[in-house]
């Protein structure tokens, strides 16, 4: 073995997908991960020199990877939850103007400035509790300007602290009251402007859609995802949250990276996912938010094969919550997925719904050094309380931080 830069010993390896049987090894050089393997092939004297930590049993596991939220919006809808209590639904609220469209006015009123200040403490929130990877959403500008603003704003977001940042374009998320009663037109600014313009600019990784009755219809989805294939940008879609029109399949036939919600997805789009390789993304935050009944279908996707990614959804209407780590208690308790199933779904399967799985969200040799050290010597402790166990390191490309 060459000397690597940092050497984790007598680690309890959750490597993405497994946990070790035996007391592992983890070397780093470089940024990269170098070598994983049991402590008992570890030959004397290794290393010769570098950081030696000692973990003395505790967990490690990839650096989390939140790969589904909406971390930059003006405003709050603390008001519109009120109504919600009191009995009014999210459709409603959307249909009478509220809900995304309220944080559209917002956002429009909000400078650059202003919106990544705003945006700040959500994202520290994640990183604190060992996110390394998040995806940012545009979605509430709704204009080529105010969502090009949103997603300079993310970018930032990705170059002034030490998180990796994937950007996508939400253009196609709500009708916005300039383009109310041409949907299509507005979709034809989505195709022929919005998008061009945010790839000429680098600013978006992928393109994403609502496809709902709230939303667009499939056929509309169907024109963005081909607009943005041919800019040459990854496509993902909201699907199947409030009803069932076929959207995750239709994305799926695309090539999208991911289908997110899909609580009424059925097993015909299950297939669909599975012949594609489209991850399933599981948003328990937004089911909870909105107090829904339908749960994804989990056995089917088990029983295809399909990835389950799991996210926060982090917005400021269906899922105000800025913890990753409370996702896993949910999508354990409230979807019955095992905590080994969430633990890969904010690391290998996240990475793989953000089509970053050959960098990112495994312990293996070649990947970034993306890694989090927990308080803990049980991988499902992780999943199993809310609060605890605390990150003990947070490390990005082999580097604390
Ligand atoms: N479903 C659509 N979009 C967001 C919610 C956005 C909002 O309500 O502000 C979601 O992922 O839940
Ligand atoms: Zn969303």
């Amino acid at each position: 073995m060459s000397q690597p830069d940092r050497l984790w010993i007598n680690v309890t390896l959750f490597d993405g997908l497994a946990t070790a049987a035996e007391p592992m090894a983890v070397a780093v050089t470089n940024g990269l991960i170098e070598r994983v393997c049991p402590m008992s092939e570890l030959l004397v004297g290794e290393p010769a020199a570098g950081e030696v930590i000692d973990a003395e049993g505790r967990v490690l596991t990839p650096g989390l990877v939140d790969c589904h939220t909406h971390l930059v919006f003006g405003g709050s809808r603390a008001g519109e939850f009120e109504a919600r209590l009191e009995g009014k639904s999210y459709e409603e609220i959307a249909r009478a103007g509220g809900g995304i469209l309220s944080t559209v006015r917002a956002t429009r009123d909000a400078s650059e400035e202003e919106l990544y200040q705003a945006a700040l403490p959500g994202l520290e929130a994640l990183m604190s509790e060992g996110v390394t990877t998040v995806e940012i959403k545009s979605g509430y500008g709704l204009t080529v300007e105010d969502e090009l603003k949103m997603l300079r704003v993310a970018r930032r977001l990705g170059r002034e602290r030490p998180v990796r940042v994937i950007t996508t374009l939400l253009g196609a998320h709500a009708l916005p009251p300039e383009y109310k009663d041409d949907a299509d037109g507005y979709i034809d600014l989505v195709c022929n402007r919005m998008i061009p313009a945010a790839a000429a600019e680098g600013l978006a990784d992928a393109v994403d859609v609502f496809c709902e009755g709230i939303g667009f219809s499939v056929a509309q989805c169907q024109r963005v995802y081909v607009a943005a294939r041919a800019y040459g940008l990854a496509i993902k879609g909201h699907t199947e949250q409030l009803s069932n029109l076929g959207g995750s399949a239709a994305a799926a036939r695309a090539g999208a990276l991911s289908v997110d919600h899909i609580e009424y997805l059925d097993e015909a789009g299950v297939i669909a996912l599975a012949e594609a390789g489209t991850v399933a993304t599981l948003l328990p935050g937004a089911f909870y938010m909105l107090r829904e009944t339908r749960v994804p279908p989990i056995e089917l996707l088990r029983r295809h094969g399909v990835p389950m990614a799991l996210a926060t959804d982090a917005n400021p209407g269906t899922s105000p919550i800025f913890s990753l780590k409370l996702m896993l208690s949910m999508a354990c308790t409230l979807f019955r997925l095992t905590p080994l199933e969430a633990l890969s779904g904010v690391t290998a399967h996240g990475a793989r719904a953000l089509g970053l799985h050959q960098q990112i969200g495994r312990i293996a040799p070649g990947l970034r050094a993306d890694l989090c050290l927990w308080n803990t010597s049980n991988p499902a402790e992780l999943a199993y309380s809310v609060g605890l166990p605390t990150l003990n390191q947070r490390m990005v490309a082999g580097e604390p931080a």
